[in-house]
């Protein structure tokens, strides 16, 4: 894939709007009004980006502890680690079926990161965010630029680490990669970084519980948002 990072600020073109009300969740006139999580509520698309090693998993399997969250197992031409689940982990491909993924529009985004390619399959998203569950996608920069350019609903978050220092000894603390896999993330990660500004959050990754009580503040306050209000939500209310 040819992308490159993008030096430009991210647009954010409308992108078609979904029924806001889920069928199953039609709003009344008796039901109890919660706008923020009320019935015809549509997921919130979250986007979690940055460096490889910064923390994105980590993040995330805290912050979804107990929570109903869609994560999104991506496509990957990597071979699979010991102790990686197929399936679960990601979904481990080869390169020609992943390019024929692509080439039917399959993917919502897909990037190469240090030789091997990755993606967001479309398919499992839209339905999730259309019965109202909120989405995780965990990715690097270029595929969370591509996000943000179809979809103005997304939420973009970049995680920051303390330093690149840190970042190195988390990624060799990890253990996953050679030496020179390190060296070639670490590269991306100075030019990932460089990026940050273009999202619409960051959370620094220095203390784990902050970085996650940051997260939940994001989420909670985009869930807030009065233009997510639906028109059922708003009708069921005047309609009392
Ligand atoms: N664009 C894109 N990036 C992804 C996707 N899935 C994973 N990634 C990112 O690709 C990079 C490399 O992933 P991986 O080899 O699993 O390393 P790790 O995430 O550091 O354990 C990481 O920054 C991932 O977040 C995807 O579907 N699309
Ligand atoms: N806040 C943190 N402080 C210290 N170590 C961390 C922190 N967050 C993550 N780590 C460690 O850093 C390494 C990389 O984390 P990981 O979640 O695999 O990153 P990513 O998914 O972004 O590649 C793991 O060994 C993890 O335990």
């Amino acid at each position: 894939m040819s992308a490159t990072l993008n030096p430009e600020p991210l647009q954010s073109p409308s992108v078609s709007e979904c029924s806001a009300a889920a069928s199953d969740h039609a709003a009344s006139a008796t039901a109890p009004i919660s706008p923020a999580t009320g019935p015809a509520r549509r997921g919130l698309l979250i986007v979690m980006t940055g460096a490889s090693g910064v923390g994105k998993g980590t993040l995330r399997e805290r912050w979804l502890r107990d929570q109903n969250v869609f994560y999104s197992m991506s496509w990957t031409t990597r071979e699979a680690r010991p102790g990686e689940r197929p399936g679960l982990d990601y979904h481990f491909v080869s390169a020609d079926q992943f390019e024929a993924h692509a080439q039917a529009g399959g993917f919502l985004e897909h990037a190469e990161f240090v030789g091997n390619r990755y993606g967001t399959p479309r398919g499992p998203i839209d339905e999730a965010l259309s019965r109202g569950q909120d989405v995780i996608l965990e990715i690097e920069v270029l595929g969370a630029m591509q996000v943000a350019d179809q979809s103005s609903e997304a939420v973009l978050v970049f995680i920051m680490p303390p330093s690149l220092t840190e970042l190195r000894r988390r990624l060799e603390g990890r253990a996953t990669e050679t030496p020179e896999r390190i060296e070639r993330r670490l590269e991306r990660a100075r030019e990932e970084i460089l990026e940050a500004r273009h999202f619409r959050y960051v959370v620094v990754n220095d203390d784990l519980d902050r970085a996650v009580d940051d997260l939940r503040a994001i989420q909670r306050a985009e869930r807030l948002k009065a233009e997510r209000l639906s028109d059922a939500v708003l009708q069921g209310i005047v309609a009392e």
